[in-house]
């Protein structure tokens, strides 16, 4: 998939999905890098030739490649690249023009489920929207949705899959889901995350003002609505990402004040809701429901899931890749990044004891519909916005709740997420799902004893993996003790950075 995801317009790179449509498996990154680093033509043949020799790859295997672009200005010249690889090295392929970063993964799973006991739907875009359209029709029976939901597709590739989706979605007239697409300017790629980018020099140094004005990221990070959306109070509002892959909800209060509903919120609502269905549907026993989490969870969720939900709770490492699997342990896994990210997966297992189970009453039986017609709306291989955000909508119109209700069910602690630059990144080495650093040497003592100064207080720092510079997360019991322990924690790593 080429795509930058959330990133300014002018990035682009690729994400690999695995031949199951999940992320790719971890051990062929380091492959990927070789490749990636190679730094003529002939050193990228060397390398192709000893990686295809040191992993044994059946060269008589005719290899397969689909892929797909956001709406990226650079797409269609990296397009031309891979095309011209793929030729090279002989491999056939299926060029599936613009889709969302999920949808790739579903006709991906597809194609290689075809013809199996695990046929997952037809491998293409229509058989996307007609697969999470029946099954968004068979979970919502004869619900009503409370007003419309207000979604910024943030100019990206989202915008028009959202559209097409809704054309297999009944009407709102037909008693469906209004959704009021915006922010769907993809004729202007530059308008992506709707970046605007000054650069001014100030000596010493050169300053960049990066304002990323609408998408799921946006809204995670200033922790206020686009700018350009004036919501009305308890309106559902939502944002995608660039590539379509996270999901944010907020809503203005009747004080005009934000709230913002994240991934944590969402992994919630679909714990609770799934863990309802299960039981009145009978099969409360025998369907394991976990969550996954990362270390940037609000620990006001944690606490809510195995207080009030009880249910277990396992903390991995950031990263789709780490969750996704993680998940899978369970007969339901929900997992979600706080910044969006993720879905639910259903076990062979589960699956098998959700669609052979006999229900014993009308109300096993109804409840039992819905957990069935979920399992096939939620895409599985992977996060996906578009089918995250019909999951939301369902779940809150069987409860006949709004935004207000999904926000009282637990309070999030007051947070703050700070991106320090040091000179070398790679010296910031964690351990325990990256809860504490190992080294340098000393740091997390010095971390630990400042926050057993705070009520409530949390802190943890980490290397990014995508961007060069460390995390500093920070929590606490209000906001001005969360900033303040956020910039004293930032202190101790700029003093062991240097
Ligand atoms: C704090 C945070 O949001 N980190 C993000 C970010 O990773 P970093 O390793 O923190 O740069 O990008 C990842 C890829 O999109 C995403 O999975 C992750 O959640
Ligand atoms: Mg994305």
């Amino acid at each position: 998939m080429i795509t930058a995801s959330h990133n300014p317009p002018d990035d682009n790179g690729v994400k690999l999905v695995d031949p199951m449509g999940e992320m790719l498996e971890q051990s062929w990154e380091a492959y990927a890098t070789i490749l990636a680093n190679a730094e003529s033509d002939q050193a990228l043949v060397e390398a192709y030739g000893k990686l295809t020799t040191d992993l044994k790859v059946d060269t008589n295997v005719k290899p397969r490649v689909v892929f797909a672009r956001d709406t990226r200005a650079s797409g269609p010249r990296l397009v031309s690249a891979l095309v011209a690889a793929l030729e090279a090295s002989g491999t056939e392929y299926t060029d599936c023009k613009l889709l969302t970063t999920p949808q790739l993964h579903y006709i991906t799973r597809c194609l290689n489920t075809k013809g199996t006991a695990y046929e997952y739907g037809e491998p293409n875009e229509q058989g996307y929207y007609e697969k999470t359209a029946a099954s968004f029709k068979a979970a919502m029976g004869h619900k009503k949705f409370n007003g419309p939901v207000t979604v910024d597709c943030a100019n990206g590739v989202g915008g028009p899959k959202l559209r097409e989706l809704i054309k297999y979605l009944p009407s709102s007239s037909e008693g469906g889901l209004e959704i009021k697409v915006v922010n769907d300017d993809v004729v202007e790629p530059e308008r992506l995350n709707y970046q605007v980018r000054h650069i001014g020099s100030v000596a010493p140094s050169t300053i960049w003002l990066n304002i990323m004005q609408c998408g799921a990221d946006f809204v995670k990070t200033n922790q206020r609505a686009p700018p350009s959306s004036h919501p009305t109070p308890l309106a559902r509002c939502a944002s995608l990402d660039g590539d379509a892959d996270r999901l944010m909800y907020y809503f203005v209060d009747a004080d005009n004040v934000f709230h913002l509903l994240d991934g944590d919120r969402i992994a919630t609502l679909a714990a609770l809701f799934i863990g309802d269905l299960a039981r009145n549907a009978g099969l409360g026993e025998r369907l394991k429901v976990g969550v996954v989490q990362t270390a940037y969870a609000n620990g006001a969720s944690t606490s809510y899931i195995t207080q009030d939900l009880k249910l277990p709770v396992v903390c991995t490492p950031t990263g789709v890749k780490h969750l996704h699997h993680a998940a899978t342990k369970f007969d339901v896994g929900v997992y979600f990044e706080a910044n969006g990210h993720g879905t639910v997966v259903f076990s062979d297992v589960a699956l098998k004891r959700i669609n052979k189970y006999e229900p014993q009453s009308p109300a096993q039986s109804s409840s039992l519909d819905v957990l069935r017609a979920l399992t096939a709306l939620i895409n599985q291989t992977v996060g996906d916005a578009l089918s995250d955000l019909l999951l939301v909508e369902l779940i809150l119109a069987h409860k006949s709740w709004g935004p207000k209700e999904w926000d009282l069910t637990y309070t999030d602690l007051p947070n703050r997420l700070g991106r320090i630059e040091v000179a070398d990144r790679n010296i910031f080495k964690t351990t325990d799902a990256e809860r504490k650093l190992e080294s340098p040497p000393g740091v997390q003592a010095q971390i630990d004893a400042l926050v057993g100064k705070y009520k409530n207080g949390r802190s943890f720092v980490r290397a990014s993996g995508t961007e060069d510079a460390v995390r500093v997360y920070a929590e606490a019991a209000t906001k001005g003790e969360a900033d303040d322990l956020a910039a004293k924690v930032a202190d101790i790593v700029k003093r062991a950075g240097v």
